[in-house]
């Protein structure tokens, strides 16, 4: 299968409005800024006048699939939501790109789906034996086939009913011909905030960001185990189960959201500066320059300069129209791959001692090939700081982290891993900097933080995915099981 190189996937984009005269163009522009958390696929769906719904989706990125203009100008109606995709479950085609669209007699429903659904396939599998049919193999319909089954009387009833049925992170968007409904997990994984427009129609997106470009004032995030209920009378929050816990995704502020997103009140861009200042003041080293790994941790590196005390200097540059290289993923494409991603100034790195700053190490990919090409455009020694605890553990709320044979941190140790990328020193936020650098000040554990890829503490049962987890080795184990290997020859 054919992948891109990057090795930190996206998740997924929603937005949603509704009483809106441009309510297609209005989803296009929010999709636009949300383009960053999913770029296999986009699509837009619409409430037409007469109630039904009508939709246009399509491989790519947004605009590729809205490249005629005749595919946004047969979205007619004053309601919508769209989604751009990276898959977390099911596979990469069409048939899973969303929002997906439902034919009833009584009345369409089209859904919008950011996170993971942790029991999905147990699920599915007992909707398939009672006869349910899916059109998808993504995680995202089930939702649907379980409305379908409840007996209570109204539609609101029957969400909420299968709403407490489903496990794991979700933020979704359902748009029917009476309403727009936004909900929320029980843990609030995945962030979701509603804005309001000037003509007073109301919004969902998955990040402010999207609400301030089209012009919505920010009203307040949906809060874990929320539905959000917006019609014509105007907008209603209820709760479908109390049993709440907040514990929104920490590589949200770490990698995924954009910096001028706010979550829960904390913006993305100080949050990172504020990882990278505590990263530096509990590593002290001495370099000459800073150089942050364009574009998502030029906001840590700030940090780092201004903690240290040195100037943050332009020592990498990131070629902008890299992005869309789709490549197989074999070790020497994933290199090529980030070859063609980012260069060296020579002119500034030569002969300094240097920080070099990035938000994360998955497999090591990037660092290796980092380091060196700064050592190779002069500089004299590079120090690698990672503005995030040691990734360790894999996600299962909506977040694509490589399975834990794959992240370096759970194979190695520090002094391992610097010698692996050829760093002259290396450098982890710890995980109580974190938490402190975020300052979400929540009351819940991790002040409202879900940090399970540091810790492997997952706030809720894994499901369907406890038995094949598997837990990172520690040292003694991993000797253990090479000298087993070794016996075996
Ligand atoms: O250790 P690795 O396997 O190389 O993965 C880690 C890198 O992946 C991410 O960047 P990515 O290249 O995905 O995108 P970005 O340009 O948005 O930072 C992350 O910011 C690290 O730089
Ligand atoms: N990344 C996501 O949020 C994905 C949503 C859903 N699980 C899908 O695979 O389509
Ligand atoms: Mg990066």
């Amino acid at each position: 299968m054919a992948t891109e190189v990057k090795s930190l996937n996206e998740e997924c984009g929603i937005f949603g409005v509704w009483n809106d005269p441009e309510a297609a163009k209005r989803t296009y522009f929010g999709l636009h800024s949300l383009q960053h958390r999913g770029q296999e696929g986009a699509g837009i769906v619409v409430r037409q006048e007469n109630g039904q719904l009508l939709g246009h989706k399509g491989m790519g990125l947004l605009a590729d699939v809205f490249s005629r203009p005749e595919a946004l100008d047969t979205l007619v109606g004053t309601s919508a939501i769209g989604h751009v995709r990276y898959g977390t479950a099911g596979s990469h085609g069409i048939e899973n790109i969303q929002p997906l669209l439902f034919h009833y007699l009584d009345g369409d429903v089209a859904m919008a789906h950011n996170g993971n659904l942790t029991n999905a396939v147990s699920s599915r599998r007992v909707l398939e034996k009672s006869g349910a049919t899916f059109q998808s193999n993504s995680d995202t319909e089930v939702l649907m086939h379980l409305i379908q089954r409840q007996k209570e009387a109204t539609f609101v009833e029957r969400l909420k009913a299968s709403l407490n049925q489903i496990k794991g992170g979700f933020a979704y968007l359902i748009l029917t011909k009476d309403a727009l409904y936004a909900a929320l997990d029980p843990n609030g994984f995945r962030p979701l905030s509603i804005g309001q427009l000037e003509n007073g129609s109301f919004v969902v997106a998955s990040e402010t960001c999207a609400l301030d470009v089209v012009g919505a004032r920010f009203v307040q995030d949906v809060k874990p185990g929320q539905l959000v209920q917006i019609d014509d009378n105007g907008m209603s929050i209820t709760n479908y189960t109390n049993q709440t816990q907040l514990a929104v995704c920490s590589m949200e502020y770490i990698y995924f959201a954009r910096p001028d997103s706010n979550i829960y009140g904390v913006n993305v861009h100080l949050a990172r500066q504020r990882m990278g200042y505590q990263l530096a003041k509990e590593n002290p080293i001495d370099v000459d320059i800073v150089v942050g790994v364009p574009n998502s941790s030029l906001s840590a590196a700030s940090g780092v300069a201004l903690a240290l005390n040195v100037p943050n200097e332009m020592g990498l540059i990131k070629n902008q129209y890299s992005s869309r290289t789709f490549i197989q993923p074999t070790q020497e494409l994933r290199e090529q791959g980030v070859k063609m991603k980012l260069s060296a100034l020579k002119a500034v790195v030569d002969g300094k001692n240097v920080a070099l700053v990035d938000d994360s190490i998955v497999r090591g990919t990037t660092s290796k090939y980092i380091v060196k090409m700064l050592k190779t455009a002069g500089a004299k020694s590079v120090h690698l700081m990672i503005s995030s605890p040691p990734l360790k553990y894999p996600c299962f709320y909506g977040i694509d982290i490589e399975h834990t044979r794959e992240l370096m941190a759970a194979n190695h140790s520090v002094e391992e891993m610097r010698a692996m990328i050829g760093a002259d020193s290396l450098h982890f936020l710890s995980l109580p900097g974190l938490i402190k650098a975020i300052d979400l000040k929540h009351n819940a554990p991790n002040e409202g933080l879900c940090v399970a890829y540091f810790d492997g503490n997952y706030p809720t049962p894994l499901y369907d995915y406890a038995a094949d987890f598997e837990a990172p080795k520690t040292a003694d184990e991993r000797v253990l099981s090479a000298t087993v290997e070794m016996e075996e020859v």
